[in-house]
């Protein structure tokens, strides 16, 4: 294996958010638990710091915060030098979510979320407003759980609450510390989900802690797997961290399985699509078989290139009439960019042996085999390792060995 690396494009200094220069941090007692750490966030990218216990995560993060002090190297967020600057005023601008939450018990939840606001002065009906804004933005409905106390919340209730109030004043920078782990695993990934749907929403630059890989792989535009006396091992995007990790430990640490989580972070692509014959619902039998060949099954479109289901060649040999009156629906389909974790799920849930690809509202682009899911996996991971195109990997089969 390599040593470790850190990849770079586009960083243009505008381009970065968050910066950590050479920072460490030695604790009174010699603990080194932040060593010489250099790593950049992009405005309004996701980095998800991951490891395992103790290697130096919650100490980095709090550092950009000031909450605590680094012993080397300089921060800047936004372009401004943090070190040395007021660290309550800079707090005020960075949405701050940990685990727990923290939420002031004797205060209502629609207070809770205000808690910034009311600290920079916002008037209490605009105050009101954003908060209930937030709960709705997160996934609560203001009216019942606003005037709610949080121990009448449930714990991911009360994490979405955290959410909403790290993102009360509008800042830019948000940090999470291992905000979802809290919860157990169903309505963790559901938190997963509707915070990846609001980031979608509101592109904040986004520092989180995680010790998960999977929440790492699933979260992150790019991860920072470090390893203990914080020591940054690899800093990429999660298709190269499980397809090419960068020293035993990152490979260690994403586990043998890699190669399956990997679905999850892989996209279909037009360029791993078969292209079975294709009828028309309008079509008679007698032409869909004749255009069916040596195939056993067709596509079956409507005028508009829609999907309408499939037909088999026998359909057309012993059956009379049109297409539409023997078609059969295809339930199983997922789109362009879909992952490859969702059309191997869909496929064992419709026990199909094939699904359709839609792209472009609803337009037929082709279908998706066990065998060729097959192989834009291992495309995908060849590509990484070359550091090419999917498309410009040759693969070997067991036949050309
Ligand atoms: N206030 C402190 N004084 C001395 N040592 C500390 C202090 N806070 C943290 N450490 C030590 O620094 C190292 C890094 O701790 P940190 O909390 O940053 O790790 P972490 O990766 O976030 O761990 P975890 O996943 O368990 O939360 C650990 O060895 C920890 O014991």
């Amino acid at each position: 294996m390599n040593g470790p690396v850190e990849r770079h494009s586009d960083d243009s200094t505008e381009q970065r958010m968050i910066r950590l220069d050479g920072v460490s941090k030695t604790y009174a007692d010699g603990t080194v638990a932040v060593h010489e750490l250099t790593l950049d966030v992009r405005r309004g990218e996701l980095v998800v710091l991951v490891g395992p216990s103790g290697c130096g995560k919650t100490t980095t993060m709090k550092m950009v915060n000031r909450l605590v002090e680094p012993t080397g190297g300089r921060i800047f967020v936004d372009g401004r030098d943090v070190t040395h600057v007021d660290p309550v005023g800079l707090r005020r601008g960075i949405g701050y979510v940990i685990q727990n939450v923290g939420l002031f018990p004797h205060r209502s939840i629609e207070d809770n979320v205000a808690v910034v606001p009311e600290l920079v002065g916002w008037p209490a009906k605009r105050r009101r407003e954003r908060a209930r804004e937030l709960l709705e933005l997160v996934g609560l409905d203001p009216t019942t759980h606003g005037t709610r106390y949080p121990h009448e919340l449930s714990g991911g209730q009360r994490q979405r609450v955290g959410v909403a109030r790290a993102l009360a004043a509008d800042p830019p920078v948000l940090l999470m510390d291992e905000p979802f782990s809290a919860v157990d695993p169903v309505v963790r990934s559901q938190l997963q989900d509707e915070f990846l749907r609001l980031q979608d929403d509101v592109r904040k630059t986004i520092l989180f802690v995680t010790h998960d890989i999977e929440e790492a792989v699933r979260l992150g535009d790019r991860i920072a797997v470090f390893k203990q006396g914080g020591v940054l091992e690899q800093f990429d995007n999660p298709a190269a961290i499980l397809g090419a990790p960068a020293t035993d430990f990152v490979a260690d640490f994403v586990g043998a399985d890699r190669g399956l989580k990997r679905l999850s972070v892989t996209p279909v692509t037009e360029a791993d699509l078969e292209h079975p014959p294709v009828v028309n619902l309008e079509d008679e039998l007698a032409t869909a078989g004749f255009a069916m060949g040596e195939s056993n099954w067709a596509v079956v479109l409507d005028a508009e290139g829609r999907l309408a289901g499939w037909v088999s060649q026998e359909m057309t040999t012993t059956g009379t009439g049109r297409v539409h009156d023997h078609a059969r629906r295809m339930e199983a389909w997922v789109e362009l960019d879909d992952s490859l974790k969702v059309a191997f799920s869909e496929m064992l849930q419709w026990n199909a042996g094939w699904i359709a690809v839609l792209g472009d509202g609803d337009r037929y682009l082709g279908v998706l085999t066990p065998s060729t899911l097959h192989t834009a996996l291992r495309r995908s991971v060849e590509a990484d390792l070359l550091d090419v195109a999917p498309d410009e990997v040759v693969l070997e089969t067991v036949q050309d060995a």
